[in-house]
């Protein structure tokens, strides 16, 4: 069995993997990853693992994956290239590994066209893999949980909390902060998608993918050809697993 580990900036997600079939998985907050339960025992012959987060975070789940599995635990890195897929970011070192998995694992699921990615966590990238196979680059933007803590905590009079959206017309605080950040963010995706359209030559064959814990909120209010993938980070673990063993 393969292990693969996405580490985000407010969770770590799991996916415990026997051949090509998912058997396990699970998500907890980074502030509670001592307590993670992976379940996967000695069984686990490879372990791998993305991390944006803090290098501490990431030590401690190769603590935990060593004690448990015993195994080491992998860290995917940016490439300049991994089979087809090349890279034109142009500071490699500062990208970020999840943008570059999401898209690895796009291209792997969606092998012809140009691409869209969109991985909505707790920041919002928005990232264009052209149909040559390229990491193109793309937008980052805060996320909708950032978003509605930055208005709280920036003003005097906006006391919210976290909540679902039913309207564009919010007839509360809340409602009002709420509704902003996700048709905020839907809008400003439907613009950044549009305005990557336009630098490409064959429009029609675009896809547009999304993950990320926001992913399906925003697709229930985006139009219906944006899909939701929610494991495109897993797969483009799973890209590099075979690639490199
Ligand atoms: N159980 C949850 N805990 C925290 N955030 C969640 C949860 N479910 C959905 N979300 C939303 O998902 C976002 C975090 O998504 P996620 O992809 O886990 O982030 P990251 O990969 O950056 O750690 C938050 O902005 C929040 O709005
Ligand atoms: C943009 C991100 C913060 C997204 O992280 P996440 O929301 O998944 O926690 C992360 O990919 C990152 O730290 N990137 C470094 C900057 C860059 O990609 O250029
Ligand atoms: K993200």
């Amino acid at each position: 069995m393969r292990l693969f580990i996405d580490i985000g900036n407010t969770r770590t997600k799991w996916l415990l993997m026997d051949g090509d079939l998912p058997v396990r998985r699970g998500a907890i907050d980074n502030s509670q990853v001592d307590q993670i339960d992976l379940g996967c025992g000695k069984a686990v012959s490879r372990a791998w693992a993305s991390c944006v987060a803090q290098e501490e975070i990431f030590q401690r789940l190769a603590s935990i994956v060593e004690a448990d599995c015993g195994v080491r635990l992998n860290r995917a890195a940016v490439e300049s290239s991994v089979n087809h897929m090349v890279n034109a970011y142009l500071a490699l070192d500062r990208l970020g590994v999840d943008r570059w998995l999401a898209a690895l694992g796009a291209r792997d699921l969606i092998a012809a066209g140009d691409l869209v990615v969109i991985d909505a966590g707790t920041a919002v990238t928005v990232d264009l893999v052209s149909a040559k196979h390229c990491f193109e680059g793309g937008v980052i933007l805060p996320g909708a949980r950032m978003m509605h803590d930055a208005l709280v905590g920036r003003t005097v009079g906006i006391i919210s909390e976290r909540s679902e959206v039913d309207s564009v017309v919010g007839r509360t605080t809340q409602e009002c902060v709420n509704a902003g950040a996700l048709y905020g963010l839907a809008g400003a995706i439907e613009r950044i998608v549009l305005e990557m359209q336009k630098r490409l030559l064959h429009t029609d064959k675009l896809s547009v993918l999304l993950c990320g814990g926001d992913a399906e909120r925003l697709a229930a209010v985006l139009p219906d050809h944006y899909r939701v993938e929610l494991d495109l980070v897993f797969y483009g673990l799973q890209v590099i697993d075979r690639a490199k063993s």
